[in-house]
């Protein structure tokens, strides 16, 4: 692989905003992105996937390169010459590059790679909390595997298509996709592409959305004519699935606290050609006490600390802090204590997150179960979704019956 001047220096612009200005990767990526509409797919992917890995693997390069937090330009250069040096690629002549210690680079490399909170590049509270629910051997190989660059999944819009003719048309467009056994609306890329400027996409008839996210709604067990209530909608990836399982009959009433997420969710549905959800703004607690008793079903998508979903979001490791773990389990524990009582007499109610902490998941259900609103549920069944052992996202997912 060669370097080009003008795409690494769009990397360093972008790390620049996403190590010292604190902003979101995703958004930085897409910014640059749109600095030179010359570029095309491959020199898109270059610059998205190398300030990805980048950032995934801040700690570890900041090590072998000997430079610390607030970064200057050098010192991101010299991460950046770090990440060629292990990929293999051959450094330009170029002065960011001059006395680049390469074989000193590998050697630090296979040192630190002994210890696993640098090997897989995590700050030490991070680890030590993996280690501590999870177990020393699990959490060795789920953040492993948390580490890994994530499958694009598409999630076929049955309403209007099917997997097989939607694997045809992109197959015409060059491409590649597969089906995933067990994940029935699944298309997986053969190799990662965007997909957001085909056709196919603008009509509806698919949304990206990882495979362990597309198994939430079926764990509902919705029916066309049932009234659902997706009380954390945000901007409605599982409330687009939930509604086109229910074929587009029945209710789904879609909650969350932003309104702007759900206009996002509105904008969504036209385009996915589903006519039967309702968006409400949580901006009282009349929202919810006006649907106690009502819901046949009940998704609760948690806030969560999203570490099943590193892999797509590795800048993650950076903004998260313990204590922010240690609020948003409150918020769960209130949010599970409010919105079950929303669901009616002999009613199903699943909560989800995609975190792969007992303490977020399975705990938080126990403690539920025991508590006054709690003693009405039966616990039905529950899936623990680990990166490593499924290959997509770490997801869980409780479903507990109103008795
Ligand atoms: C895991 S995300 C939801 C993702 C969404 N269900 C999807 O599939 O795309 C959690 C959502 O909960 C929302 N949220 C946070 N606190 C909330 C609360 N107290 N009540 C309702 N929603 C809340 C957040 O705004 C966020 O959109």
């Amino acid at each position: 692989m060669r370097l080009h001047r003008n795409l690494c220096f769009a990397v360093i612009d972008g790390l620049m905003l996403i190590f010292n200005e604190g902003q979101y990767a995703d958004k930085v990526i897409s910014q640059l992105l749109k600095r030179d509409k010359r570029w095309g797919a491959r020199d898109r992917g270059f610059v998205a996937e190398t300030t990805y890995d980048i950032v995934r693997w801040k700690r570890l390069y900041a090590e072998i390169a000997e430079v610390k937090e607030p970064f200057d330009r050098d010192n991101i250069w010299r991460m950046f010459a770090v990440w060629a040096t292990l990929k293999g690629i051959k450094l330009p002549d170029w002065p960011y590059f001059e006395n680049t210690p390469t074989r000193k680079i590998k050697g630090k490399f296979d040192e630190l790679s002994k210890i696993r909170k640098y090997r897989e590049s995590i700050p030490d509270w991070m680890d030590e909390l993996g280690e501590k629910e999870l177990g020393k051997e699990l959490w060795t190989k789920e953040i492993s595997a948390l580490n890994e660059q994530a499958d694009v999944i598409l999630r076929v819009n049955t309403l209007k298509t099917t997997k097989e003719a939607l694997q045809a048309e992109l197959f015409d467009l060059d491409f590649d996709t597969e089906f995933l056994p067990n994940y029935p609306d699944a298309l997986k890329l053969k190799e990662r592409a965007n997909v957001f400027q085909t056709e196919a996409f603008k009509n509806g008839f698919f949304e990206v959305q990882d495979a362990s996210s597309q198994l939430v709604a079926d764990f509902l067990n919705v029916e066309p004519g049932m009234r659902v209530v997706d009380a954390c909608a945000g901007a409605g990836g599982k409330t687009l699935h939930i509604a086109t399982l229910m074929q587009n009959k029945g209710q789904v009433i879609a909650l969350d606290i932003y309104g702007n997420k759900l206009n996002e969710l509105k904008r969504r549905a036209k385009r996915n050609g589903v006519f039967n959800v309702e968006t409400r703004a949580i901006e009282t607690t009349k929202v919810i006490k006006k649907l106690y008793d009502k819901a046949d079903r009940v998704l609760i998508d948690a806030p969560c600390s999203g570490l099943g979903v590193l892999r797509r979001n590795p800048d993650a490791k950076w903004k998260l802090q313990p204590e922010f773990i240690e609020n948003i389990k409150k918020t769960q524990q209130e949010i599970l204590q409010q919105y079950a009582k929303i669901v009616k007499s002999g009613g199903q109610l699943v909560y989800a997150t995609c975190s792969i902490l007992p303490s977020e998941n399975q705990d938080q259900i126990n403690y539920f179960l025991t508590s006054e609103t709690g003693k009405d549920f039966t616990f039905v069944t529950d899936k623990k979704v680990l990166s490593h052992i499924s290959g997509y996202d770490g997801f869980y997912m409780a479903l507990l019956k109103k008795n």
